[in-house]
């Protein structure tokens, strides 16, 4: 079911076009990535999909309301702790004091933040401030989920936790949309990848001959797939770029830890 549609959007910042009469329909329910360099328009994208910008030109039309989860790249460090913070944006969100209460606990110990709830946000990491603002879109769930680079270059524990919690809403029909640089987050999470190259939008198709090298430790005697190899304390396998985000998704299932993934050609 149609979602939103682009139609003909444009921005400009200071008469440099960053984004030329973009036309697009997202279905309810799809998982999008887009890629591409630094400043190509990706987190404006995002956020003109979100209403938070206003495109220069064209219109952003919903098939019916819809709540919006916004998760910025960058997080206001507040004055507030952590925890009071995500208390009056869960009470903002209509969730019960008690469950507020259950799912900071809860969401905290998951993304190793419990003995950070209680320190003002002025004085957390921009990693840790990430974490929060991933926690606060996964307290209630929305129609819409936007992640501008979220948990990027994050420890693979908490990637973790992250893929697993973004695919379950995926699987309860949460549209997702994802600002990102880094292919195994793209591959775990997205379905559809989307690069913007001098303002335009256009489908990544994944190169059959291109090959990623994953370095993967073994969490809990998961067995063996064909094709590894020991390196150092763990093991490394050869995929296809085709077959890399199931691959990936199946291997994190089994309990394999993902400790890093580059293209076999930086080998
Ligand atoms: N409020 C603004 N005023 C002026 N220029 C802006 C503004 N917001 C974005 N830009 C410019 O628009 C371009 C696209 O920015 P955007 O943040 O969308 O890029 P991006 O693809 O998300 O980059 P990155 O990967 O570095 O996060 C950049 O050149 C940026 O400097």
């Amino acid at each position: 079911m149609e979602q939103i549609r682009l139609e003909n959007i444009t921005k400009n910042f200071n008469g440099r076009c960053v984004l030329n009469q973009v036309n697009h329909t997202f279905l309810q329910g799809q998982s999008i990535a887009f890629m591409g360099h630094n400043g190509c328009g990706k987190s404006t994208l995002l956020k003109i999909i979100a209403g938070l910008v206003r495109p220069t030109d064209g219109r952003v039309h919903y098939s019916s309301p819809v709540l919006f989860h916004y998760v910025p790249e960058k997080f206001m460090p507040l004055p507030l702790t952590a925890r009071s913070y995500l208390k009056r944006m869960g009470e903002l969100d209509g969730l019960e004091q008690k469950a507020i209460g259950g799912m900071i606990e809860v969401l905290g110990e998951e993304f190793f933040l419990s003995e950070l709830l209680d320190v003002p946000m002025k004085h957390l990491s921009k990693g840790t401030l990430q974490k929060i603002g991933v926690i606060q879109a996964f307290m209630k769930k929305p129609d819409i989920l936007l992640l501008d680079e979220p948990l990027s270059g994050q420890d693979t524990a908490s990637q973790k936790v992250f893929i697993q919690k973004v695919n379950k809403l995926r699987s309860e029909g949460v549209t997702v949309f994802m600002a990102c640089h880094e292919q195994s987050l793209v591959d775990a999470v997205a379905e559809e990848t989307y690069t913007i190259q001098a303002g335009v939008l256009t489908a990544y198709l994944p190169d059959k001959e291109k090959r990623y090298v994953l370095i993967l430790e073994n969490g809990q005697n998961s067995q063996l797939w064909e094709g590894m190899e020991r390196f150092g304390t763990g093991y490394r396998l050869l995929i296809g770029e085709d077959e890399a985000q199931p691959a990936i998704l199946r291997l994190l299932e089994n309990g394999w830890k993902l400790r890093g993934m580059y293209d076999e050609k930086d080998s």
